[in-house]
């Protein structure tokens, strides 16, 4: 690296905490989050690291807003808006400034975007993979937010987006899978890349009491609903034909159709959100659908016993051989 940790923290970093006073323009040992009142502060953390969650060979500005992204994902999946976030960067021997001026413009662009700001942060090196901690802060009021332990027998599972995007898009960067057609593979590889947290929609289901549970799908939809099942103490039922999947990745795996459906269900890095509701909702559910512009499919439903069944086409459950991603 040609500039020292400081002269990185002035020239690239303090910029994306001016717009948040209580930063300090970075140049003190912390930052003040100043309650508000009749307001919760909504905490989340995760680590990003070359090799696990993205390729050293993605843009720098695409792992930028990953890492912020999936973070703003946890923020949507308990209903509340961002505010500020702060940033670990473990750089090694690969990074240089131009690498770290295309990562901060990113983030610059991102938290215009999502209203937030950087509010602090640790730079450090690593003799290991490039690893990145974002923490982020939102608010929700008082007491209120989404959560796993909600769901009820007689509910609908409903999910937004589109699933198994990303995880092909990893596959053909991988080149474990081919495609002729360049856009639906530039499109499969930017999912990948850049996922698109559902803000708007975890803060309507919150505020307008459409939805009590809900959560991010990460690590792979039945993996994922898996936690929502436990802390429940509910069961769920999905069926294939209802499960989101995009016109690029149908034709993607058009020809392997037992793989096409365990990535869209047990793929992750979708960062999609999937909550339940009460049937009553569906209309308000399909208005907020349009006013979003955002897919919302009705992919199941909440019944009694434990854990999570893909109902198939021809009426056998689908087994697969894991529910989602595990780091162990
Ligand atoms: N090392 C840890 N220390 C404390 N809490 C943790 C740790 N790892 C995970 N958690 C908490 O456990 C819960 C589940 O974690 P995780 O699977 O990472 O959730 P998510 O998929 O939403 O990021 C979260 O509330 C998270 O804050
Ligand atoms: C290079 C690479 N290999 C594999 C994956 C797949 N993958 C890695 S972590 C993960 C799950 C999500 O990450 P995690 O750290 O569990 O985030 P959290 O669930 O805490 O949000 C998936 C699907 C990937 N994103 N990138
Ligand atoms: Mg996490
Ligand atoms: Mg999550
Ligand atoms: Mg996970």
């Amino acid at each position: 690296m040609e500039k020292s940790e400081f002269d990185l923290i002035k020239s690239y970093f303090a910029p994306l905490a001016s717009g948040y006073e209580e930063a300090f323009d970075l140049l003190n040992d912390a930052a003040l989050i100043s309650e508000k009142p009749q307001a919760s502060t909504v905490v989340t953390m995760d680590t990003l690291i070359a090799g696990v969650h993205f390729l050293m060979s993605d843009p720098a500005g695409d792992i930028a807003r990953k890492c912020l992204r999936v973070n703003l994902s946890d923020l949507a999946a308990m209903g509340a808006a961002a505010f500020g976030y702060s940033l670990s960067m473990a750089y090694n021997s690969q990074i240089d400034v131009g690498w770290v001026k295309e990562f901060t413009t990113a983030l610059g662009e991102d938290q215009q975007r999502f209203s937030c700001h950087l509010i602090g942060g640790d730079t450090v090196v690593t003799p290991g993979p490039l690893t990145i901690t974002i923490t982020c802060f939102g608010s929700v009021a008082r007491h209120q937010c989404l959560k796993r332990n909600t769901a009820e027998v007689g509910e609908d599972v409903w999910v937004s987006g589109d699933l198994g995007d990303s995880a092909a898009g990893l596959k053909l960067l991988n080149k474990e899978l081919d495609v002729s057609d360049a856009e639906a593979r530039a499109q499969l590889i930017h999912r990948y890349r850049v996922p698109e947290p559902r803000c708007d929609l975890g803060i309507e289901l919150l505020q307008n009491a459409i939805s009590r549970t809900a959560m991010d799908v990460s690590d792979g939809l039945l993996a994922d609903l898996g936690h929502i099942a436990r802390a429940s103490n509910i069961a769920v039922e999905l069926y294939e034909d209802k499960i989101p999947r995009s016109a690029a990745f149908s034709a993607l795996m058009s020809s392997s159709p037992d793989l096409g459906l365990a990535l869209a269900v047990t793929g992750g890095d979708d960062y999609e959100i999937v909550f339940t509701s009460d049937p009553a909702q569906e209309q308000a559910i399909q208005e907020l659908s349009r006013k979003l512009s955002l897919k919302l499919s009705k992919i199941g439903k909440v019944v009694s016993g434990h854990g999570v069944r893909l109902i198939c086409r021809n009426g056998k459950t689908f087994l697969p051989t894991k529910a989602g991603w595990t780091h162990f």
